[in-house]
């Protein structure tokens, strides 16, 4: 088996009802792409593109789930409540909850765990800072994030690692080939460590994928597919980033 292709959007805190039609125009345009294709709207939006997507080969995702099945925790969501508003995905330990809610790679974990539990494939996200880069730490970042992050318990079925660069979100910067390829082999190899089938496990690259940088992304070894976040909100740059994935050998 190869990793899975797939093509990841993250809405953040984007969209309303009316955006859906951008998921209408999409399932027209891409609804039998061969690539995997996963939206992770705002978590009220869940049930709604859910139903808006039918029968069409396309995931819906949350972004976020509490590490507790359910309880008193005014303002969370547990991952079961995700899969039952129609989600097969979570998003954890994206950069920007990582700074903004304090979140620890043990924190990633214990969501991760519970994303397992109930039956959800966890897309966790690790990255480095500028000044992490700079002072030449990328990889031991990055290491200390996948051991902390990913629990023992994870393998192909369900876990996706993304790798975000938290300086190349919204920045419009991306990271060189070399840079992209250095951390993924880096990535594939840590992973062999700890995961029986960590060959298969799709890696994805995030941080400014557009369409016009997307093809060449996608020929970089061991990028299986992109989280792609402002690019995803409009149909037409989402379907062209789907595009570029199904062309990539
Ligand atoms: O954070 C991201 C996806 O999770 C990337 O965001 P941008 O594609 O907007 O840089």
């Amino acid at each position: 088996m190869a990793p899975r292709k797939l093509a990841a959007g993250n809405w953040k805190m984007n969209g309303d009802l009316a955006a859906l039609a951008e998921i209408d125009s999409l399932c027209g345009t891409h609804g039998n792409a061969s690539c995997d294709i996963l939206i992770c709207p705002p978590a009220v939006l869940i049930h709604a593109m859910k139903e808006r997507v039918g029968d069409h080969a396309i995931a819906i995702g949350g972004q976020d789930c509490h590490a507790k099945p359910s309880g008193a925790h005014t303002g969370d969501i547990s991952a079961a409540q995700l899969k039952d508003a129609g989600a097969s995905h979570v998003i954890l330990g994206h950069s920007e909850r990582r700074a903004d809610h304090g979140e620890t790679d043990a924190d990633v974990a214990q969501k991760a765990s519970a994303a397992f539990d109930a039956g959800l494939v966890a897309v966790i996200c690790v990255g480095e800072t500028e000044a992490e880069r700079d002072a030449g730490q990328t990889l031991d970042v990055i290491g200390r994030q996948l051991s902390g992050s990913v629990p023992q318990a994870a393998h192909a079925g369900n876990c996706v690692i993304a790798y975000e660069p938290v300086w190349a979100i919204g920045t419009g910067r991306t990271p060189t080939n070399d840079q992209i390829a250095e951390v993924h082999a880096f990535m594939r190899n840590k992973l062999a460590a700890a995961v029986a089938d960590a060959a298969d496990i799709s890696l994805l690259y995030g941080g400014s994928v557009k369409p016009a940088n997307a093809s060449e992304i996608f020929s970089i070894a061991h990028v299986d597919g992109a989280l792609v976040g402002g690019a995803s909100l409009k149909a037409s740059d989402f379907g062209a980033i789907i595009s570029a994935l199904d062309a990539a050998g």
